[in-house]
């Protein structure tokens, strides 16, 4: 299904135009999508689609940023869709920075430091930076938002994540979607929702953003699980087993660095998760389905173009699960499978050889 663009520009609320932080009420947003990939690219076009607000992104390659400015296309991404004619674009930081109040950042993960220290002199002060990453930081075990907030040095009310069941081909196609907006700051939130909320995308607010993070940067691990699983020729139990456990395991991890339950059981937790391991279009699953059905580790890196998050998170979410006592044995599987040769079978054994538990445990 693909809407005109006449039918989405009507579907943005007027209530919520209450300016977000350092915001002017009158004043239209300038709205900078950085990275270009898919997602990026997507939600910069939803942003467009919504209409309240002119957007410009930012992009590595001139040829993509060319083709996006004159031809209304992402010819690597999404070849042969149209973008919101409105999307303008540059390769220069600087100027898709200059009077940005709204920074969203679309990068892989382990680049989002690097890449900030270079931008950071171009943030104008007062923006609110926006985390559309599913990751966690290799090394520091930091979420994408406390990156945001350590290397531009920005207080947490500056600073915000948009996650949930969010596969960007779908949304570049403009099929109904849903998301959460989450910001300690409520009225932040409601501005982002705001700018955001379209007739195919309808975004959720949440204060919880260590659970709408950690939603998204785990449920990439389960995928990688479920597409193995899938590779290995194993069927809907399997798949259900895994979505399950893996999401009492998010659960674990997430209540324990201060999230709400809540949170995980909606679009950012479950929502997530279920779009994810269920979808052909999940880079992740994709991954692990390769690996699952007989490809080596090396054969299966060099085919996936686009980010894998799960890949190198795996290894910081199992670090950061270590540091705060939590069991998370698929994770410990998948880190095994994805850095340390152990095999599908032999992860599958491990796994179900475990110690019979109780189903609740050490939430
Ligand atoms: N694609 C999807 O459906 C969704 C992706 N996400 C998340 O969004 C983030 C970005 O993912 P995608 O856009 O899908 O990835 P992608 O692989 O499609 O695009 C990544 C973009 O970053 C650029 N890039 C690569 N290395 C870079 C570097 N060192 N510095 C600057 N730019 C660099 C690439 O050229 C590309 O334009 C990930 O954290 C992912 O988990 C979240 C929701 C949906
Ligand atoms: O985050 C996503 C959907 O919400 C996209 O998942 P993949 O990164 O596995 O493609």
């Amino acid at each position: 299904m693909t809407m005109g663009h006449a039918a989405q520009a009507g579907g943005h609320d007027h209530d919520a135009g209450a300016a977000g932080h350092g915001g002017d009420p009158g004043r239209r947003s300038r709205v900078a999508v950085m990275g270009s990939g898919s997602w990026g690219t997507a939600f910069a076009n939803v942003v467009a689609d919504a209409g309240t607000a002119d957007v410009v992104m930012w992009g590595r390659r001139p040829e993509v940023v060319e083709s996006i400015r004159v031809r209304h296309e992402n010819p690597d991404y999404f070849p042969g869709l149209a973008l919101n004619p409105a999307l303008t674009a540059t390769s220069e930081p600087a100027v898709a920075l200059a009077g940005a109040d709204v920074i969203v950042i679309a990068v892989p993960s382990q680049s989002l430091r690097a890449n900030l220290a270079q931008w950071k002199p171009h943030v104008p002060p007062g923006a609110v930076v926006v985390s559309l990453m599913k990751g966690i930081e290799l090394g520091t075990c930091l979420r994408m938002s406390e990156v945001i907030a350590e290397v531009l040095e920005l207080p947490p009310e500056q600073v915000a994540v948009v996650s949930g069941p969010n596969l960007a081909r779908e949304i570049a196609e403009r099929q109904p979607a849903t998301a959460v907006v989450a910001c300690t700051h409520e009225p932040t939130a409601v501005h982002l929702q705001h700018i955001c909320k379209s007739a195919y995308f309808r975004p959720y607010t949440n204060t919880d953003v260590i659970g709408a993070e950690l939603g998204g940067a785990v449920k990439n691990v389960i995928a990688l699980a479920v597409g193995v699983a899938v590779g290995m020729g194993f069927g809907d139990n399997a798949k259900a087993s895994l979505i399950t456990r893996g999401l009492a395991e998010t659960v674990r991890l997430a209540v324990s660095l201060g999230a709400d339950e809540h949170t995980l059981a909606g679009l950012a937790g479950m929502g997530d998760l279920v779009a994810t391991c269920s979808s052909p279009l999940s880079r992740n699953r994709t991954f692990g389905e390769r690996l699952g059905s007989g490809m080596t580790l090396d054969e299966v890196i060099a085919e996936t173009r686009q980010t894998a998050e799960g890949v190198k998170s795996s290894e910081s979410i199992l670090a950061l699960a270590q540091r705060h006592g939590v069991d998370m044995p698929i994770t410990a599987a998948v880190v095994g499978m994805m850095h340390h040769d152990l095999s599908p079978a032999e992860a599958l054994l491990a796994f179900m050889s475990r110690t019979a538990k109780p189903e609740r445990y050490g939430v």
